[in-house]
């Protein structure tokens, strides 16, 4: 397993280690002992969600507020997606940036997105299937978000305007200002 953490501190990005023979493959996904140790601290995922989205779904940009806040370890089991991962944390050097990747089922890197993250993805693929470890359970009333589109944040989804497809909810998310205000 490569640990390789990005500019935005503790967002780090986990290529797990394939064992290849002659009937396929073998991967460790996730292995609670060695990502500990990668990341410097423990983590106890308490939920899995798995989500199919086709070619241009923009997902997000989603977080939870506290005390329900989220970590995120998210992956592709088929197809391709652009992760987008937006830093929230409001004493953070890197406030309001955020890092962008290309996960797929066939390079099978995974993100892991820390608590105080907003994450979204855009799907590349015909169809892609999502699958993520959260550390908090889904509360639906501390369900929260930002545009997308937000010209502060200069997301490019690498979706056409016209190939852009949203739930009704993330149409209407407020931008990343009104979250300071
Ligand atoms: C996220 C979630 C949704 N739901 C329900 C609520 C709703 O009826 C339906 C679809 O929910 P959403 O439209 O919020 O699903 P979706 O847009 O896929 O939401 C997800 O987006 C990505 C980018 C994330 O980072 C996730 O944390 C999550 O927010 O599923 C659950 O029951 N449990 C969950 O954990």
């Amino acid at each position: 397993m490569k640990v390789t953490e990005t500019y935005l501190k503790g967002c780090f990005i986990i290529e797990p280690q394939i064992h290849e023979d002659s009937r396929g493959y073998f991967m460790e996904s996730f292995n609670k002992q060695k990502f500990e140790t990668a990341i410097g601290r423990e983590i106890s995922f308490v939920q899995d969600n798995e989500a199919l989205s086709s070619y241009g779904v923009i997902r997000g940009l989603h977080f939870q507020k506290e005390p329900y806040a989220q970590a995120k370890l998210v992956r592709v089991m088929e197809g391709k997606v652009l992760d987008v991962a937006v830093d929230l944390r409001k004493d953070s050097a890197t406030y309001g940036k955020h890092f962008s990747i290309e996960l797929s089922a066939s390079n099978k890197k995974q993100l892991f997105v820390p608590r105080g993250f907003a994450h979204g993805y855009s799907v590349l693929s015909k169809t892609a299937l999502f699958f993520y470890k959260c550390d908090q359970v889904y509360h639906p009333q501390s369900d929260c978000g930002i545009a997308y589109n937000d010209p502060c944040l200069g997301i490019d989804w690498k979706i056409g305007e016209e190939h852009q497809v949203l739930s009704i909810k993330d149409q209407k998310q407020q931008p990343l200002a009104s979250l300071l205000g």
